[in-house]
């Protein structure tokens, strides 16, 4: 089990942290005053209107693009990605997707097919590893896209709404090992969503970003109890609320 939140150590500090892209002295940041403190083994969503920067700062996360200001620490050994879309190479195997990031990991060759055996249990596919991407549904292509993800042993996991393009039901089925997963291997999880049900049900703490500039305006931390349907729903109307005023005022 991961430890609280509150007792375990920070593995993500961003402060003051902005992004402007473009000309500062014309264009208005999408990201700014940006404070967040993320503990070790903590899953965090983010939840934001379309537009408001969840991607961006997932990407000034993992280094994909520089912030305009502020200051940023992540673990020395970076962080794993895992986007919306599944991104496979068509010409791999599930089995050969895996392998390739544990390749560029600089796991040996003897070991690869061990360590892609595991992952490919791990997220309840071992009988469809030799599959080619096009031969899997889109719920077990992001199930690959995971264990691809989980490949690069990296502590830190972002996911850019990695389900959304799933049905209700199958997106339910990923929630569940999602958390599994999470459970098992203690990873601090960073999840972007709109959707506000798929926070409730995924955070221990959602993080309400506003709208140009983006910043954290609210926050909530989520327990087991408060997980339980009634009070999930509750909460989830609570946040669907505050979204809509953040939607209208920046509208
Ligand atoms: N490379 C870029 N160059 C210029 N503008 C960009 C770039 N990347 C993002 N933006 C702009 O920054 C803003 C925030 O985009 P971002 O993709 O981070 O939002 P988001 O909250 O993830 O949106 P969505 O929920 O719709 O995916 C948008 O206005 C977008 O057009």
């Amino acid at each position: 089990m991961p430890k609280k939140p509150n007792s375990a150590r920070a593995v993500v500090i961003l402060e003051n942290l902005a992004k402007t892209f473009g000309d500062p002295g014309t264009n208005k940041p999408v990201l700014e005053d940006v404070d967040l403190k993320i503990a070790q083994g903590e899953f965090v969503a983010l939840l934001g209107a379309s537009g408001c920067g969840k991607s961006t700062l997932l990407n000034l996360i993992a280094g994909l693009e520089e912030p305009t200001a502020g200051s940023m620490e992540i673990p020395a050994e970076g962080v794993a990605f895992m986007f919306q879309d599944a991104t496979l190479f068509p010409w791999l195997t599930a089995r050969g997707n895996i392998e390739l990031a544990l390749k560029l990991r600089g796991v040996p060759q003897p070991e690869r097919g061990q360590r892609a055996d595991e992952l490919l249990k791990l997220v309840h596919l071992q009988s469809s590893g030799d599959k080619r991407p096009h031969e899997l549904s889109g719920g077990m292509r992001q199930r690959v896209a995971l264990a691809r993800s989980l490949a690069q042993d990296k502590h830190v996991l972002l996911m850019d709404e990695p389900f959304a393009a799933l049905d209700a039901i199958t997106r339910d089925l990923l929630h569940e090992e999602l958390e599994r997963i999470w459970r098992h291997t203690g990873r601090t999880i960073i999840f972007v969503t709109h959707n506000v049900r798929e926070a409730v049900r995924l955070g221990q703490r959602v993080l309400l970003l506003s709208s140009r500039p983006g910043k954290v305006i609210r926050e909530w931390r989520i327990d087991a109890e408060q997980k339980k349907p009634e009070q999930a729903a509750v909460l989830a109307n609570e946040m669907t609320a505050a979204l809509r005023q953040e939607i209208s005022r920046h509208v």
